[in-house]
């Protein structure tokens, strides 16, 4: 059965990335933009990152920044995978994740008129630009890049894209079940769903989200992949 990754994002504080990696997520993600409110510095991302133990990925999320910017703070937070929020070319994505040396994911941002080919499309362009492409996280398009808690629909998705792509966008405690036995993403990534305010995660929220993940990938049809 396959088990849906989950990846908590726009952490802050040492005690929500241990009730994370204590209630199972198999990634953290550190927000480099500083606009967000869950900015961290390069410093202060490293000070969390050094507190993860073995095989729960660190990822750092930029919007627009240039190859030396992402070098430059993955210098200082070893994130181990890259995710690209902002209007990058899927050349600017491949350039900066060679001057970090790192993979990346290339995030399509879901409007209301967008396609399932376009989601092909853009994947496909991501793999060929790159051998560090890892795949497309795909998140609703908002003015502020991410971060703000609304779904997208789920029914543009094509089937053989879901099983690699990352599923990102206004996920709750509410709608993963659901979300997870509709689309049966590879992973999925939320912030705003488990959050006591903006950048304060709340474990509660944390392990309920996990469960209901958790829920989904027992549902019928969660066929050995
Ligand atoms: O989280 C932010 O504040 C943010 C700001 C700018 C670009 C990306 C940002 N977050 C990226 C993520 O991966 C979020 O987890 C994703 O957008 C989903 O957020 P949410 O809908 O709040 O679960």
């Amino acid at each position: 059965m396959h088990r849906t990754r989950i990846k908590i994002c726009g952490l802050t504080r040492e005690e929500d990335v241990a009730a994370a990696v204590a209630l199972g997520a198999d990634a953290v993600g550190f927000v480099f933009y500083p606009k967000s409110p869950r900015y961290v510095t390069p410093q202060r991302a490293a000070e969390l990152i050094a507190t993860l133990p073995p095989f729960v990925t660190a990822v750092g999320l930029f919007v627009n920044a240039s190859p030396d910017e992402v070098r430059a703070i993955v210098d200082v937070a070893p994130v181990a995978l890259l995710q690209f929020h902002g209007d990058e070319t899927a050349g600017q994505c491949a350039e900066a994740a060679a001057a970090a040396h790192r993979p990346y994911l290339r995030v399509f941002r879901v409007k209301g008129d967008s396609t399932g080919s376009e989601l092909l499309e853009y994947e496909a362009l991501c793999r060929a630009s790159s051998p560090l492409c890892a795949g497309v996280l795909l998140d609703t398009h908002v003015d502020a890049y991410g971060g703000a808690g609304k779904v997208f629909d789920w029914s543009l998705i094509p089937r053989d894209l879901a099983p690699r792509a990352v599923l990102s966008g206004g996920l709750s405690v509410q709608n993963a079940t659901g979300a997870v036995a509709q689309v049966r993403p590879w992973a999925v990534d939320v912030s705003s769903g488990v959050e006591a305010a903006k950048g304060i995660k709340d474990a509660g929220l944390i392990a309920q989200f996990i469960a209901a993940v958790r829920a989904g990938d027992a549902t019928p049809g969660n066929a050995e992949t």
